[in-house]
């Protein structure tokens, strides 16, 4: 610690450093320091605090693993429903879904956000004032269960928002999945040592995230990538939702490099084949992709049939082998 520094101010500027490498690690995806000197700033960091409990606070990296909460899961209710998707398995398919959306909305070609649909479990993310206060899976749409303190864990997620312009109330959704190679190092570890061997990735991450300890679902690789929102109060969001997952991106979230912006019908399968020929090689799972109307507008003039909406469908790929252990 430097000389006039107070342990207030080494305290932030600790958190500052550690968010910042958790922030170029998940979300730009371009470390900035190695793991060593990482860990040594935490360390640092817990001794700090230690020493000053009265300086810590729920948002500091040092918070995300709590100690083992009661023996189950509280419910939560999704003020606005976490939707399942309607799925196209053939081109006619996704031509058919494209046309209803031109005849409706009486537009050629409009514009689709496009996004690799990963394979692992659905969460709901809530902050109040940029702070993360509950997390929850999807459950059945409409009532999930409450995995906040598990989700803390998973250095992908912001305890905090960074920059500025976030809503007062802001829910994000979006995926944990466990990466493939994480997930293999994990089992081979776990082989060696008799410790849990995971079936495969999804199952690896809805198990971690169902631990009620969380000291154990601190112990899973998990990763996140945000996909949607739900409430948003205090705040306007950006017309369309491939502007909005560029906020998400800005405040604090992993958001998938995969995406992108097509037009019509021929811009939604050349991405599908362009995603389907990569699949092999992605570091992570996927089903399929998402075909979802980018402007807000024309979602809300399309509306939703029974639980799915009609402006957003995935495109499965035929079943791959799993990656089995
Ligand atoms: C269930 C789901 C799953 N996924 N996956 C992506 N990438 N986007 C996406 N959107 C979803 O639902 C939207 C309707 C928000």
């Amino acid at each position: 610690m430097a000389k006039t520094q107070t342990p207030a101010d080494r305290i932030a500027e600790l958190r500052q450093r550690i968010d910042d490498a958790n922030y170029r690690y998940y979300v730009l995806d371009d470390p900035a320091i190695p793991d060593a000197e990482f860990d040594r700033l935490l360390r640092e960091l817990q001794s700090l605090e230690a020493e000053h409990p009265d300086l810590v606070t729920p948002d500091s990296p040092t918070q995300r693993v709590g100690i083992a909460p009661s023996g189950t899961f509280a419910e939560v209710r999704h003020a606005i429903p976490m939707l399942s998707l309607g799925n196209a398995f053939t081109d006619e398919e996704v031509a058919d879904f494209e046309r209803r959306i031109e005849e409706k909305l009486g537009r050629r070609a409009p514009k689709f956000s496009v996004e690799p649909k990963l394979d692992g479990l659905a969460i709901s993310l809530r902050y109040e004032n940029g702070r993360f206060v509950q997390g929850a899976t999807r459950g059945d749409g409409a009532t999930g269960e409450d995995v906040t303190a598990n989700l803390r864990t998973i250095k992908a997620i912001p305890l905090q928002l960074r920059g500025t312009g976030w809503p007062a109330v802001l829910e994000v959704r979006g995926e944990v999945y466990m990466p493939l190679e994480a997930f293999r190092k994990y089992n081979e570890r776990a082989v060696k040592e008799g410790g849990k061997v995971l079936a495969n990735p999804r199952n690896g991450a809805a198990g971690s995230l169902r631990q009620l300890d969380p000291r154990i679902t601190a112990q899973r690789p998990l990763a996140f990538y945000a996909y949607a929102v739900g409430i948003v109060e205090g705040a306007e969001l950006p017309p369309t939702h491939s502007q909005t997952l560029a906020k998400l991106r800005e405040w604090g979230f992993p958001v998938s490099a995969l995406n992108d912006v097509v037009a019509g019908a021929e811009g939604l399968l050349g991405y599908y084949s362009g995603i389907g020929k990569r699949r092999e090689s992605l570091p992570f799972d996927i089903d399929g992709v998402v075909y979802k109307l980018d402007d807000y507008e024309g979602q809300r003039e399309m509306g939703f049939v029974s639980r799915a909406p009609r402006w957003a469908i995935a495109h499965k790929f035929p079943a791959q082998e799993q990656s089995t252990v």
